[in-house]
């Protein structure tokens, strides 16, 4: 490892010590396993693949390529969006300086004309999105028979229903080396179970998981707040978060629409994303899309102007703050009438994970349906839930307790009719979810 860190000017890219994921992820890569990789947000994952593959190419003699209609790439590196794509050639390139390998970019929204001659100047290293990619080997531009790496970053997403079948096209190429010939690499911050059984298709059945810290879990770094906020409030209260942010810095909003950052030609969309890593513009309006995998220094704060619809998508949006040991601050806009079943959505998803959670909250449903049938007599007429919601409302405190100390959560302002509602989805329970006005009461 120490001829590792000094050959390849990781020295120059600042960095003195290897970070967790990258102390267990290099020695596996270097022993030419495959592996499934998941750690926290800002933890250092492109290193942790970036350098043992150019290590290896190194060590087994890479050639460095030159001008050619068609380029035979050792390695494709496949992440979801094109910022990201060219983040992860950009710290290639750190660590490539000097060496006679030759990474190239190629994404969508530039002319792929310019794609075509940037991979026929040569190419070892191919760092794409995965529409560019496919049209540049349609085109046959890219063979992919000397393919010996495939890295796919962000794996999750990539496997997704949005990606999968793209991952599916690249994979079953007549060219493309089989798994067994090839090394797959998978690193993400998350890895939702049904996403896990998909990758190992990809994987040798041999490949390794390594998971460092909790499993899929939001960056403990990064200070969490849910702020309860009408719908038609949400401007003003942003008004105050920025406000109440110092001039120093940079702030991340994320909206679940479509109207942003992601709208905007490519063109405008790097020189926003310019704008704001230099600081020149400190606010970015961007979706979660455009969100996961940034690593921008000195984004202090992210605001979730909108709730997100998935644990996964929550971690990946908080987490462009607290990276690589700093701290930050996130901060989530709760709306009680609309984002109600979203909030429950989201705590049910972590349940299903913890089973002692779910466990834990079947117990309290029974209680809740033993009291019931012991005090049927006193039921409110309208909806029967009143005589037992100040029993509820202590149970549901200690529940919304568990739960937040569960994600993480330092404090919060939830309504108390989000946890109850949570309590009455809890499978056979739902025809309590009639809870009508008598909740106000909680
Ligand atoms: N060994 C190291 N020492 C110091 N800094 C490092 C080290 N390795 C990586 N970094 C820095 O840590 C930051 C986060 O790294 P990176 O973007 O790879 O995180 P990540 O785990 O991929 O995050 P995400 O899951 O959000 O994509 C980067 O700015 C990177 O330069």
């Amino acid at each position: 490892l120490t001829e590792v860190l000094t050959g390849f000017n990781i020295a120059k890219a600042g960095y003195s010590k290897l970070m967790p994921v990258q102390k267990y992820s290099i020695p596996i890569i270097l022993a030419g396993r495959d592996l499934m990789a998941c750690a926290q947000t800002g933890s250092g994952k492109t290193v942790a693949f970036l350098l043992p593959v150019v290590a290896n190419m190194m060590k087994d003699g890479v050639t460095g390529s030159s001008y050619k209609e068609q380029q035979e790439p050792e390695c494709i590196i496949v992440a979801p969006t094109r910022e990201l794509v060219n983040q992860i050639f950009m710290e290639a390139r750190k660590f490539l300086y000097g060496t006679c390998i030759r990474p190239v970019v190629i994404y969508g929204g530039t002319q792929t004309d310019h794609s075509i001659y940037q991979v026929m100047q040569g190419c070892n290293i191919l760092c794409a999105t995965p529409g560019r990619l496919l049209d540049i080997i349609r085109r046959e531009k890219i063979g992919l028979c000397k393919v010996k790496y495939l890295v796919l970053d962000e794996a999750d997403r990539m496997l997704d229903m949005g990606f999968g079948l793209d991952m599916r096209k690249l994979v079953s190429y007549p060219t493309m080396p089989p798994k067994d010939e090839r090394q797959t690499l998978m690193f993400s911050a998350t890895f939702p179970e049904e996403v896990q059984r998909l990758a190992s298709q990809f994987l040798k059945p041999d490949y390794l998981f390594v998971v460092v810290g909790h499993m899929g879990g939001a960056c403990s770094d990064v200070q969490q707040h849910i702020l309860q906020v009408a719908q038609c409030s949400k401007r003003d209260k942003l008004i105050e978060v920025l406000q109440s942010t110092g001039n120093l810095s940079l702030l991340l909003v994320v909206f679940q629409g479509r109207q942003n950052f992601l709208d905007r030609e490519q063109r405008e969309r790097e020189i926003a994303l310019q704008d704001f890593r230099s600081g020149k513009c400190p606010v970015l309006v961007a979706t979660s899309v455009a969100a996961r995998g940034l690593d921008i220094e000195n984004v202090q704060h992210v605001v979730n102007f909108d709730l997100p619809s998935t644990i996964e998508e929550y971690v990946h949006r908080i987490g462009r703050t607290g990276r690589c040991g700093n701290t930050g601050k996130a901060v989530s806009f709760f709306d009680s009438n609309s984002d109600v079943y979203k909030f429950t959505f989201l705590i049910i998803l972590e349940m299903n994970r913890k089973s002692w959670l779910l466990e834990l909250c079947l117990s309290i449903k029974v209680s809740f349906a033993v009291y019931i049938q012991s005090n049927a007599t006193e039921t409110c007429l309208s909806c029967k839930c009143v005589p037992y919601l100040s029993h509820a409302s202590s149970k549901c405190s200690v529940f919304l307790k568990l739960i937040l100390d569960l994600l993480g959560l330092d404090s919060y302002t939830v309504s108390l009719r989000a946890v109850f509602v949570l309590i009455c989805s809890v499978k056979n329970y739902s025809e309590r979810e009639d809870v009508c006005e008598c909740t106000q009461r909680i």
